[in-house]
Parts: structure tokens; C-alpha cells; sequence
């Protein structure tokens, strides 16, 4: 038996960080939504033990390193599960970019495998699970418009942000997470109004969310790859509503809702950035459980 499931990539409509925990990571303050950038996934049932990844991509481990085979083997070992799966992925949204490739491939891995190995698991248990491979995965099993708050593992919905274009564009540039995070200067931070960008989502806002765009790890990466610094500046020249920076970067989104404004802006970027996708919200959860 076969399951085809849509992995969509995620921006950071704001992201804030409150301080930094005991156990080394950041109480976050985000509000995330999905974007029409989709990886899919093809899971298939094994009659051996193995987990196997069939994936096409540089930069993707095909072994236990990939967050996928992560999500896969959580299941099989918590629930003693004798069968094995196939897992091939067709990765669309671009690498290590901020856009929670990786954490998406892993959620649908939960959603689907918990129908296939039928455990009837609910989504909050499947988020709970998540949180154990990473900090975005619980946001990616739900999908759809959230806050996140812990580390980015406790998740209230929102509606859906009204529609528009979303244009991203990811420089060549590997960027850490980890290092992001570390390299954060607390005392310097400029904190976003995530009240003013929740209340802009639920009166569908359009320029309230362009306005209350902000993310506090921009300035770590601004800093040390000043390349992403002018790719904003240069997004928001060609005609975008607003421009941020999605998670730790590199990768660079703007929001526009003229279509001949998305085209210019699309056309603009294309001669010199590396990746560059025209997709619209998303928004809307998951609709499976
Ligand atoms: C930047 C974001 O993408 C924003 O959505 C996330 O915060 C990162 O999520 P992620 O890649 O799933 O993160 P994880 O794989 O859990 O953590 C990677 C590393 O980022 C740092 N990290 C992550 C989340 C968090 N709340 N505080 C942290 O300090 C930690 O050093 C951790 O070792
Ligand atoms: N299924 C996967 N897809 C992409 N990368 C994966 C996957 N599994 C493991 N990885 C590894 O994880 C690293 C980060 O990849 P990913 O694309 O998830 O980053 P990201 O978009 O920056 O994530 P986030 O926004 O959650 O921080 C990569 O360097 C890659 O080697």
C-alpha cells in the first residue's frame, strides 16, 4: 500500500525571542503559516524491519541522519512496530534555508506512517512527538497559521492570513541554525509586536501583518552574511508590500498582493538570486488526522 503526502514548507510571519532557557535553547514568540513550496513524500509499507530513504538530493542524507527516517523510526520503536517503510522524497523547498524543509518532511512522515501502521493517533499526539525530533516539527504536523511558543513546540491556530503572493528567494549561503541562535545579543534585541501581528490576522489585516513583520534573528544573520541584508533591501526596491527573513535565513520572502507587482518582483530576483519561487499562502491546517 501506497500513501503520497505534501510536505509545505513554512515563513516566520514574526519571530521574537524572550530569553535564553537552562537547557541551551530559546523561549520563542512566533507566528508561522505555510506557504504553497511543498516536498512530497511517496511512504510505502515494508514486510522487513528496515526504514529506507530514497531521496535525489544533494545535501539530504539518505540514512538514519534524515529527519524523515527521525519521524519514521520514533513511530516504530514507541509503538513496537514489526514492519518496515519506504520513504522517497521529492524535496522542492530548497535546503537548510529557513523555510523547515526538513521538519515538514518529518511531520508528514507522522501524519502519513500513523495511517499507515494505523495508530490512530490524534494530531496533538503526533505534535507531541514531533517536538522530539525538532523544534519546528509540531508546527508542520498541524500546518496551516499558528503562535508558537516553548521552543517553538506549543502551538495555538490562527485563521488563515488573507491571501496573497509570497515571494522567496534563498541566496547561496549555508546558515546554522545553531550558530544563529547562539550568536544572538539578547540586550540589543528589537522585540516585535506579536500581539499587534495575531490582531492584524484575525481582523485580516493585510497591512497590519506588513507592518508588524519582524524577526529578531535577522540581525545575527544580517551581520555575518551581509548579502541577505542588501537581497532584502533590493526585494523591497523591486515593489514588495513587505520583506523579512524567514527562521535563521538565509532565504528572504516578500508579500505582495498585485499579481503584475509578484511578476516584477519574481522576474527582478531571478537574474541574480540563486532560488527564487512565487507561491501563495497556504494558511489553512492540515486537514487529515
Ligand atoms: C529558526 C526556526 O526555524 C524558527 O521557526 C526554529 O527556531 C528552528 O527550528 P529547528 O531547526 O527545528 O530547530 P532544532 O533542530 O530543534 O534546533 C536546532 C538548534 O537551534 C537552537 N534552538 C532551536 C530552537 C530554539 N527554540 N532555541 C534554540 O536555541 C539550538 O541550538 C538547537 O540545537
Ligand atoms: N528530509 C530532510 N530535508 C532536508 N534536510 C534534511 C532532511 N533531513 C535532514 N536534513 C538535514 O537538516 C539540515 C537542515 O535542513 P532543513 O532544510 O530542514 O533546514 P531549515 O529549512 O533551515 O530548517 P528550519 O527552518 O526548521 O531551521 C540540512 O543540512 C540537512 O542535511
Amino acid at each position: 500500500m501506497k500513501l503520497l503526502v505534501k510536505a509545505p514548507a513554512k515563513i516566520n510571519l514574526s519571530l521574537d525571542v524572550l530569553y535564553k532557557r537552562t537547557d541551551g535553547y530559546h523561549e520563542l514568540e512566533m507566528v508561522m503559516t505555510t506557504v504553497d513550496l511543498a516536498d512530497r513524500l511517496e511512504l510505502e509499507l515494508l514486510n522487513d524491519d528496515r526504514i529506507v530513504i530514497h531521496s535525489q538530493t544533494r545535501f539530504v542524507p539518505d540514512d538514519d541522519r534524515n529527519l524523515a527516517y527521525k519521524a519514521a523510526n520514533l513511530l516504530k520503536d514507541r509503538f513496537n512496530i514489526k514492519s518496515g517503510a519506504s520513504i522517497t522524497i521529492e524535496k522542492n523547498i530548497p535546503v537548510a534555508a529557513g523555510l523547515a524543509g526538513g521538519s515538514s518532511d518529518a511531520a508528514a512522515v507522522l501524519r502519513g506512517m500513523n495511517k499507515l501502521w494505523d495508530l490512530r493517533l490524534t494530531l496533538d499526539e503526533l505534535a507531541e512527538l514531533g517536538a522530539e525530533i525538532g523544534s519546528d516539527v509540531s508546527f508542520c504536523v498541524y500546518g496551516g497559521t499558528a503562535l508558537a511558543k516553548g521552543r517553538g513546540e506549543i502551538i495555538t491556530p490562527l485563521p488563515p492570513p488573507p491571501n496573497c503572493w509570497v515571494v522567496l528567494a534563498k541566496p547561496a549561503i549555508g546558515v546554522s541554525t545553531a550558530e544563529v541562535y547562539e550568536h544572538l545579543n539578547l540586550n540589543e534585541v528589537i522585540h516585535p509586536n506579536t500581539k499587534a501581528m495575531v490582531d492584524a490576522i484575525y481582523q485580516g489585516d493585510y497591512r497590519g501583518i506588513c507592518a508588524n513583520l519582524s524577526n529578531v534573528l535577522e540581525s545575527v544573520t544580517f551581520k555575518y552574511f551581509p548579502k541577505v541584508k542588501h537581497l532584502k533591501d533590493d526585494m523591497k526596491r523591486f515593489g514588495a508590500d513587505a520583506v523579512l527573513m524567514s527562521g535563521s535565513g538565509p532565504t528572504v520572502f516578500a508579500l505582495v498582493q498585485h499579481d503584475s507587482r509578484m511578476q516584477r518582483l519574481y522576474n527582478g530576483l531571478r537574474g541574480y538570486c540563486h532560488q527564487v519561487y512565487a507561491v501563495r499562502l497556504l494558511g489553512k491546517r492540515n486537514e487529515f488526522s
